[in-house]
């Protein structure tokens, strides 16, 4: 009978040999399947197997990518079990070759593709969606996606990556994330030269027209999907603001690179002024990359000065943003755009400083953090300045190095640059993975400052309390929880944040404190009873009921317990 054969075929009924006696029978699958019944643990050994067996991190991608396509629960029991090894397959940083390469190696679709052309049929392109309700939403227009700029429909991969990360770090079901890129064409000459690119053959399209179909989607969103909750990913800087601007009032919704890396670093932040040795007060962070990742995260780190009572300009006056041209300053002689403003110095004196290293001697900072999408911008001179200008303040302090671009091809420096130019001394965090480094017998540990620790809780939080927008306040104690989740052996072990193979707990108490943001912001539509049966019952009570709303796949046979 097909129907047994279908169930094989659906990757959300599939579990592969881990059927049960009964499930056979009654689903009709005797035979048609090998006998032997199988733990989800023992068919993740043979995947893992397989991966070892693949040679380049795409082939990987690809083998992990079917995987998924086929048996939903082993893909995501495997990627959970296996985060240190996986994550960087199905995320930063081979899904920016996935990106690069998505017209090529494309099989089969696993996203919704809009085109700007099709912007009058958006709600029914919705509704073609296969699963219903979808709770969570990553779209990008692909126009800056990581650190390798406008890759058109090729975007996709980022949308679809994040969502992995959505189930795997926070358990939200599979079939309730919905990944979307919004084509508009691109302005990449590669892109629109290759036979294969699936996108639209066109420059994009003005700013005026991207906002009206932007408009048209959001509404669109807010007709089919009221409850879905809406994550902007790798818009290019000025829209990545506009839209956040445009739609967080009225609709559920965040920016990923504004505020996922602004709460991320934030949290990282925190842990790294404690081991520096330089009080919070005395910290100077120069800024390399003033886009909409640089000013989310300086804005983020000013909200924790303020709430610490410095005032609005003392916290401003902590940073010193560049970008290409220099020092972003007030007197610079160009035409700032819009974002950069807020942090433009003025206190310069009619001085201009072009390069890194001049504004490091100027500024002396104790924090240098890059976002700038550009491979080796902290030159040996430059991290041995920063060292220099930390160690001229007093024995013992520990410069902050947070080299942020993805995918590893972009990020400032590597992680054993940092450890020789500082002699082992810098506290250092990087967007994508790199390995441990041991010199003279010493083993270091890098972090990975990744907003993969922020926006699966914020995404998750936001969801369970039925929140109808997504606050500032939300934001902000996404990191404040995750600052507060490193266990005292991460701490001892000089990490900023928690080992990745406690990503999901770690979500897990972000989900819980978004919720209490929530509530508080008065943007909870949870019935009140509930919430007055947690204020009750405290946080056990309410951690209680996240577990029991996420997902974890467990089969028959497995030596584990929930979560
Ligand atoms: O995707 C990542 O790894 C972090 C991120 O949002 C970006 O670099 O745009
Ligand atoms: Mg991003």
């Amino acid at each position: 009978m097909a129907a047994g054969y279908q169930v094989l075929r659906e990757p959300l009924w599939n579990k592969g040999l881990s059927f049960t006696p009964e499930e056979r029978k009654s689903k009709n699958l005797t035979g048609l399947i090998p006998h032997t019944i199988e733990s989800l643990q023992t068919q993740c050994a043979r995947a893992m197997k397989m991966i070892q067996t693949r040679q380049t991190p795409i082939d990987k991608y690809l083998y992990l990518s079917s995987l998924k396509d086929q048996n939903v629960d082993l893909f995501y029991r495997l990627v959970m079990d296996n985060i240190r090894e996986l994550m960087p397959l199905v995320y930063t940083p081979t899904i920016g070759d996935v990106c690069l390469q998505y017209s090529s190696i494309y099989t089969r679709p696993e996203a919704l593709y809009i085109s700007i052309k099709q912007r009058k049929s958006i709600a029914t392109m919705l509704r073609n969606w296969p699963f219903p309700n979808p709770e969570i939403c990553v779209v990008t227009d692909g126009s800056r996606i990581l650190g390798l700029g406008d890759l058109g429909l090729n975007g996709v991969g980022i949308s679809v990556g994040k969502l992995a990360l959505y189930t795997a770090a926070a358990g939200i079901h599979p079939e309730k994330t919905l990944p979307i890129v919004l084509d508009c064409g691109t302005n990449n000459e590669t892109n629109l030269k290759d036979p294969l690119y699936l996108g639209l053959r066109q420059k994009r399209v003005s700013t005026t027209m991207q906002q009206e179909f932007m408009d048209e989607f959001m509404a669109a969103v807010k007709e089919v999907y009221p409850e879905m909750v809406v994550q902007f990913e790798d818009f290019e800087t000025e829209k990545a603001f506009k839209y956040l601007d445009r739609y967080r009032n009225t609709q559920k919704c965040f920016n990923d690179d504004v505020q996922g890396t602004g709460a991320v670093v934030l949290a990282g932040y925190i842990g790294a002024v404690d081991l520096s040795g330089v009080p919070l007060e005395e910290q100077r962070l120069v800024f390399m990359g003033a886009g909409s990742a640089g000013v989310g995260v300086a804005k983020q780190l000013m909200e924790y000065y303020t709430r610490r009572g410095l005032s609005e300009q003392e916290a401003r006056s902590k940073f010193w943003l560049v970008d290409t041209k220099g020092l972003v300053t007030r007197d610079r002689g160009d035409n700032l755009a819009e974002h950069k403003k807020y942090f433009a110095r003025t206190d310069n004196n009619g001085l201009q400083f072009r390069t890194l290293e001049e504004v490091i001697a100027y500024v002396k900072p104790s924090a240098l953090v890059g976002l700038t999408a550009t491979f080796g911008v902290f030159t040996e001179s430059v991290v041995r300045a920063l060292k220099a200008s930390v160690d001229g303040g007093g024995l013992g302090r520990r410069p902050i190095l947070f080299p942020l671009s993805n995918p590893l091809t972009k990020a400032e420096c590597t992680f054993e640059q940092a450890i020789q130019w500082t002699e082992g001394t810098a506290i250092f965090a990087s967007g994508s993975p790199f390995s441990s480094v041991t010199v003279d017998g010493i083993t270091y540990h890098p972090n990975q400052g990744n907003n993969v620790y922020v926006f699966p809780g914020l995404g998750l939080g936001a969801i369970l309390a039925k929140a109808s927008r997504v606050t500032d306040e939300m934001v902000y104690n996404s990191a404040d929880a995750l600052a507060k989740s490193l266990t005292a052996d991460e701490i001892h072990k000089g990490l900023i944040y928690p080992r990745i193979e406690r990503v999901r707990e770690a979500s897990l108490v972000v989900a819980r404190e978004v919720m209490k943001a929530a509530r508080r912001d008065g943007v909870s539509e949870l019935p009140e009873e509930q919430w007055v049966e947690w204020e009750e019952w405290g946080d056990v009570a309410l951690m209680s009921y996240i577990r029991q709303r996420v997902y974890d796949p467990v089969s028959f046979g497995d030596a584990r317990v929930r979560l």
